[in-house]
């Protein structure tokens, strides 16, 4: 019957699609030996409120990608941070880095947007999710082969973070509660993450001096937004920080 052939031949060929092996490709290069950076396209944010006038994200997008960048992250929020997922599926067809949804991630649907948007990566953050939800969202994500980022900002969320099963931890050194910004969140959460989780530090993250102090504690992966964003020479900057 045709029919049943049909049903085979999908079942062959969705099977061949949905194992494209990105989850563990991004994995393995945030693993990688050097620190590497996630550059951040940021119009705006409820701290500081517009970053910079002008925002031709595509251009940014790949003046980081051409600076070597590991991933870009986009915000996809309209409110508090001027985002649009327009922005991300523009940025997507345009670079060739994984691009992460950076967004405040609270239903499914939010999930499969992301993927059809052409992200490779999510942020799923735990002081928003029940623990049920979080890893709900992280079961979503590894069927859909998209990476996820658990993003943590105490030891205590660290914790639920890891028992959820989480790939990736993102530790957030600013806290979305009253903005204060601490790098030495990073450097106190790096020992109580196992080597083979690939570890972001998040936020604030401002000079060289920044970048040597994350690099020295063995962080993987630093995200800049506001830094790179402000930089008239965004190769530049990401030349010194990745020369520091
Ligand atoms: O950036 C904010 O003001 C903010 C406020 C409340 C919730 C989230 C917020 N930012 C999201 C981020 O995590 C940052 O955009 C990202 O880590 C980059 O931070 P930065 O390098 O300091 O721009």
């Amino acid at each position: 019957m045709i029919l049943d052939d049909l049903v085979e031949s999908t079942k062959k060929r969705i099977a061949d699609e949905k194992s494209n092996n990105n989850i563990q490709e991004i994995i393995d290069k945030f693993l990688k030996s050097k620190m590497g950076f996630i550059g951040e396209v940021k119009h705006a944010s409820p701290s500081k409120g517009e970053i910079v006038k002008d925002f031709p994200y595509i251009q940014i997008a790949k003046e980081y990608s051409n600076a070597g960048i590991d991933a870009i992250s986009v915000l996809t929020e309209p409110t508090y941070f001027q985002g649009k997922l327009e922005y991300l599926s523009d940025i997507a067809k345009n670079v060739d880095v994984p691009v992460l949804r950076k967004d405040f991630v609270i239903d499914p649907y939010m999930i499969y947007q992301a993927k059809f948007a052409g992200a490779k990566i999510i942020l799923l953050i735990v002081s928003i999710l029940t623990p049920e939800k979080l890893k709900q969202f992280q079961n979503l994500a590894n069927e859909l082969d998209l990476a996820a980022i658990v993003e943590v900002h105490s030891t205590e969320e660290l914790q639920i973070a890891l028992d959820s099963g989480a790939r990736i931890i993102g530790v957030n050194n600013r806290n979305l509660k009253d903005f204060t910004v601490d790098l030495n969140n990073s450097l106190k959460l790096r020992p109580l993450v196992p080597s083979q989780i690939p570890f972001i530090a998040e936020s604030g993250i401002k000079t060289v001096e920044d970048i040597k102090l994350l690099k020295a504690a063995n962080i993987n992966e630093v995200l800049i937004g506001e830094t790179f964003m402000k930089a008239e020479d965004k190769s530049l900057i990401i030349r010194e920080f990745k020369e520091a």
